[in-house]
């Protein structure tokens, strides 16, 4: 089975990803890790150099094309389902699950980790909480065409499984 994890930036789907790789005994793949793996350089550099444009085509493509074990977890990043048809994609091929959260928790787990992410990048801290509601409004509704929606608030491991049996 494969498990796509999807959400806004912040929400645990590299964090969450790995333990429950890890528990399931599935292969992670990480979009993001596997991106930079591509391009040989870090996101935040990507965007700098070529783009926003650039780097959803380059997402969109190796979603679609990139090679995926039987059994795997797949963090995504947090445009992955609003661009293109990314969205239908992975519901056709995959469970897809949506960690819910609002714009006020994601922005107290986001405060810390601004740098890694260049569409935070150089916002005060009154700016990311308006950033975070605005662009999470405008992606809710590819989000919310996820298979499962999950309350991100102290998910684990445990809880996506239960949610997913019988299917994994
Ligand atoms: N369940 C959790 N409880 C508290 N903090 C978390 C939790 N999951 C992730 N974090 C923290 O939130 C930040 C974003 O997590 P990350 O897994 O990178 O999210 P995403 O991949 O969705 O952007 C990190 O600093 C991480 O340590
Ligand atoms: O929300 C977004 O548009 C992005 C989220 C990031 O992934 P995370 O959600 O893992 O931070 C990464 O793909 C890129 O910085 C763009
Ligand atoms: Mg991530």
């Amino acid at each position: 089975m494969r498990i796509f994890l999807i959400g806004f930036m912040g929400c645990g789907k590299s964090t969450l990803g790995r333990k429950l790789a890890t528990k399931l005994g599935y292969e992670l793949i990480d979009l993001d890790h596997h991106l930079e793996k591509i391009a040989g350089s870090s996101i935040t550099a990507y965007f700098a150099e070529h783009g926003e444009d650039s780097f959803r085509r380059l997402e969109s493509e190796t979603l679609k094309t990139m090679h995926y074990p039987d059994n795997c977890v797949i963090s995504t990043g947090g445009g992955t389902p609003c661009f293109y048809d990314n969205m239908s994609w992975m519901n056709e091929n995959g469970t897809t699950v949506y960690i819910q959260m609002n714009a006020f928790s994601l922005a107290k787990r986001l405060e810390n980790g601004i740098t890694k992410r260049p569409l935070l990048s150089g916002l005060s801290e009154e700016e990311l909480i308006r950033f975070i509601a605005g662009k999470l409004e405008e992606r809710n509704p590819y989000y919310q065409q996820a298979a499962h929606v999950l309350n991100g608030i102290s998910l684990t491991a445990d809880l996506v499984i239960a949610a997913l049996e019988p299917e994994c």
